[in-house]
């Protein structure tokens, strides 16, 4: 009997122990490989859990700053961490060079199947989850739509979102008064990460695709119920033993889908029903030469600039998107700037209700730049202007992206062998130190975005506490680090950082303004804590199960008053 045929006799007759066999030879071969790996040449913290690794001392925000401190001072800027069993090792660049090296070759660097699979089964193969020729086609159709030119023109749509949010907050708080039979006390008890996200929610819509949520008025819409179920649902889903296999076994979800998975499934059919209708209105309306302006802003949505650049004439048909990709992104828009935004405005509240000085300073500077006639978008324009240009604001909210970056970390994979640069020399396990390191094909990278924002050797001892006048004197070490905005690494780095980042900004210091100058925000009587569930997002201490949630006393403004 030949060598072929005895194995196959031996598994005939022996399952188990051909099973068990198979297993160990498999392991032995790994093993073997695995030693072989550059990696491990990388200094490596001990104590990695058996199922886990490290993986909750690098993303669990309320550990990772400190266990990054700690690492950086006992192994360098470069350190090996174990992913999420033993023989899975991943590289954890805190090396401004090292990690400026991967963010740059992002071909090379791109995202790891796993979380691609996990972005595009909620919101199609948009740009986030894209990679190769087919990211760069999404990226070169996406971008005129984010010039600085277009993103002007939704500054008045922002603006106006801003002052309804702030309306509706006055009306409940007369409301209550009224209810109460009180004199004065005008003050709520709000959910502010809620109420702001209502309006980023908006915001994305109408900027996006011209679409009218209504959010701040009711949360009724077909349209926005689908979206808020189906990312309410994969976040509450994120952290469970279920995700976590369906990510690494993708066939486990479609045999046996979670209510969660029904849920989203629900949630794609709605949202595919009615965005492809306006898809197609719009293309229409552009072949048809885009004339008639009734739209919200004359076809200014992020939505129409796309189809207008895909439809182009100079653009080859091969380089062309499906409607299909058009609305993956459209879908990727609203994932991508919706709860970000929201968690930034909210993070920021909540910076400067534990820091009412910060507030009151903020205030001031605030309110020598009066608001604009609403009614005139020439008005809403300087108005801005004025607000990009007002340092203390300015500082506050870098202060806060820095602080409390929505994306905690990110994840790469080198799709080919690399040589990775360093900053200073790496000493090995091997005790001899190199000025770069060699990297394999599909090792994985933990791209540290709150971890370098934090980096108490870059900032400074005091990084760790909301001090925005630290933008005044910044030390020069920060001048290394790789962020697309001010150092920072809150909208990551290279080809493939954050292209919402200037709406934002404008976002962001819009809306401050107007909450700001109308009301004062403190602490409630909850302690709020973070925590890293796809993004990170504030929890009321003990009460992880009711959500995120971010409870505050937001009481009137009074001039003289309220100072
Ligand atoms: C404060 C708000 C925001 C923050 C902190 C933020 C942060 C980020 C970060 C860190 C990345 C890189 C993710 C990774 O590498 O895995 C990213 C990518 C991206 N963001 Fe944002 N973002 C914000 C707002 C927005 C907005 C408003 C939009 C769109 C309207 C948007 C659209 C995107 C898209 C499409 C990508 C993927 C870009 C690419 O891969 O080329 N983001 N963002």
């Amino acid at each position: 009997m030949d060598l072929e045929s005895s194995v196959i006799h031996y598994a005939l007759f022996h399952p188990v122990s051909f099973a068990i066999a198979t297993l160990l030879f498999t392991y032995a071969v790994y093993r073997c490989v695995a030693q072989t790996d550059p990696l491990l040449l990388l200094p490596s913290p001990p104590n990695a859990r058996l199922l886990g690794g490290h993986v909750p001392d690098v993303v669990n925000p309320s550990l990772s700053y400190r266990a990054q401190d700690e690492w950086v001072k006992k192994y360098g800027r470069n350190i090996r961490v174990q992913g999420m069993h033993p023989w899975e090792h991943r590289l954890l660049p805190l090396d401004p060079v090292s990690l400026g090296h991967v963010l740059r070759n992002y071909a090379i660097y791109q995202k790891p199947w796993q979380s691609r699979h996990q972005i595009s089964s909620l919101v199609g193969c948009g740009m986030f989850a894209a990679e190769s020729e087919t990211y760069s086609r999404h990226r070169r159709v996406a971008t005129p739509a984010f010039s600085w030119r277009n993103l002007r023109a939704l500054i008045p749509l922002v603006f106006n979102k801003g002052e309804e949010l702030k309306d509706k907050w006055k009306e409940m708080m007369e409301q209550q008064v009224a209810e109460s039979g009180r004199k004065s006390g005008m003050s709520l008890k709000l959910d502010v990460c809620h109420w702001v996200s209502r309006a980023t929610f908006d915001v994305v819509g109408l900027a996006a695709f011209d679409y009218q949520f209504n959010a701040v008025q009711d949360e009724s819409n077909e349209l926005l119920c689908a979206y808020k179920d189906m990312f309410e649902t994969a976040v509450a889903q994120s952290t469970s033993v279920q995700a976590l296999i369906s990510v690494y076994f993708p066939l486990w979800a479609k045999i046996f889908p979670s209510k969660g998975s029904e849920a989203i499934l629900r949630g794609q059919e709605t949202i595919r029903r009615v965005a492809s209708k306006l898809v197609q209105q719009k293309k229409a309306w552009i072949l048809a030469g885009g004339e008639e302006t009734d739209k919200l802003h004359g076809g200014k949505d992020l939505l129409s600039l796309m189809l207008k650049s895909n439809l182009a004439t100079d653009v080859p048909e091969s380089e062309r998107l499906s409607d299909e990709d058009i609305l993956n992104n459209v879908n990727t828009f609203m994932f991508a700037g919706t709860d970000t935004i929201s968690l930034a405005v909210t993070w920021t509240l909540f910076l400067l209700a534990k820091h009412p000085d910060i507030q009151t300073r903020l205030r001031a500077e605030l309110r020598a730049t009066p608001p604009p006639d609403r009614t005139s978008d020439d008005s809403v324009h300087a108005h801005y202007n004025e607000l990009a240009s007002l340092p203390f604001l300015n500082n506050v909210c870098r202060e806060s992206l820095r602080l409390m970056p929505p994306i905690h970390s990110s994840m790469r994979t080198a799709t080919e062998d690399d040589v990775i640069p360093t900053s200073t020399p790496v000493v090995g396990t091997d005790g001899i130190a190199r000025d770069s390191f060699a990297i394999r094909k599909g090792t994985l990278v933990h791209v540290p975005m709150e971890g370098m924002n934090l980096d108490k050797e870059l900032w400074g001892d005091d990084a760790w506490q909301f001090i925005p006048d630290r933008w005044d004197h910044l030390p020069k070490t920060v001048a290394s680090v790789p962020g697309s905005y001010s150092s920072l690494l809150t909208f990551s780095a290279g080809g493939r950082a954050c292209i919402g980042q200037r709406f934002s900004l404008i976002e962001m210091k819009t809306f401050l303004h107007t909450l700001i100058t109308n009301f004062v925000f403190s602490e409630a009587d909850e302690k709020v804590v973070k925590a890293n569930v796809l993004m990170t997002r504030p929890y009321v201490s003990g009460r992880f199960k009711e959500g995120s949630q971010c409870p505050m006393i937001v009481t009137q403004y009074v001039p003289g008053e309220s100072d």
